[in-house]
């Protein structure tokens, strides 16, 4: 399971008028309000887990560094995981981590293993989050990811971007 490449609306509104898949059974998790490591534990019967799959230094899409405002190829921590309800992947997720942000307690951002960063971002006062966009995803093949959401965390204008792709298994 792969994070494919994604238009990203300012809206479900206006992301809806290309696809009104959005307004389906998927609505709810592209708009659930608060943390999204949360709305996944309460939806679950018995368990829930991340599973990481990749972490380390790399270089942002030029959209990516363009949206916090980074020089373009300059490096972040990211961070890409699989949240797993019930032992089933629900979602993927996305974390373009600048280096800006991993600077004093933030050092913590790079130590997270499978505990949910939203456990870390929530826990803390400091983290705003700035409003979700809703995304469609290209070249869709059966079994992944078609629709997804985004935000950004800032922390003393330090802002980290957090996507997450919603495989059908959660809401079908
Ligand atoms: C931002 C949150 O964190 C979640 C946990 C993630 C992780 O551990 O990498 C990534 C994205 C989110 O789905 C949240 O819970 O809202």
């Amino acid at each position: 399971m792969t994070i494919p490449s994604t238009d990203w609306y300012r809206s479900l509104a206006a992301a809806g008028l290309r696809n009104p898949q959005v307004h389906g059974p998927a609505r709810y998790w592209l708009q659930v309000e608060g943390s999204f490591t949360r709305a996944l534990q309460r939806q679950c019967t018995e368990t829930f887990h991340v599973e990481v799959q990749h972490e380390g230094f790399a270089v942002p899409t030029r959209e990516e560094a363009q949206h916090l405002g980074l020089p373009a190829r300059q490096r972040a921590w990211i961070r890409e995981v699989r949240l797993c309800g019930d032992g089933q992947p629900w979602v993927l997720a996305r974390t373009i981590i600048p280096l800006a942000c991993l600077e004093g307690r933030g050092r913590r951002l790079r130590h997270l293993g499978n505990r949910p960063l939203g456990a870390y971002l929530f826990s803390s006062p400091d983290w705003q989050r700035g409003p979700l966009e809703t995304g469609l995803c290209n070249r869709v093949v059966s079994g992944q990811p078609a629709m997804a959401r985004r935000s950004m965390f800032c922390h003393r204008q330090q802002c980290l971007l957090v996507g997450e792709y919603l495989l059908p298994d959660l809401f079908n």
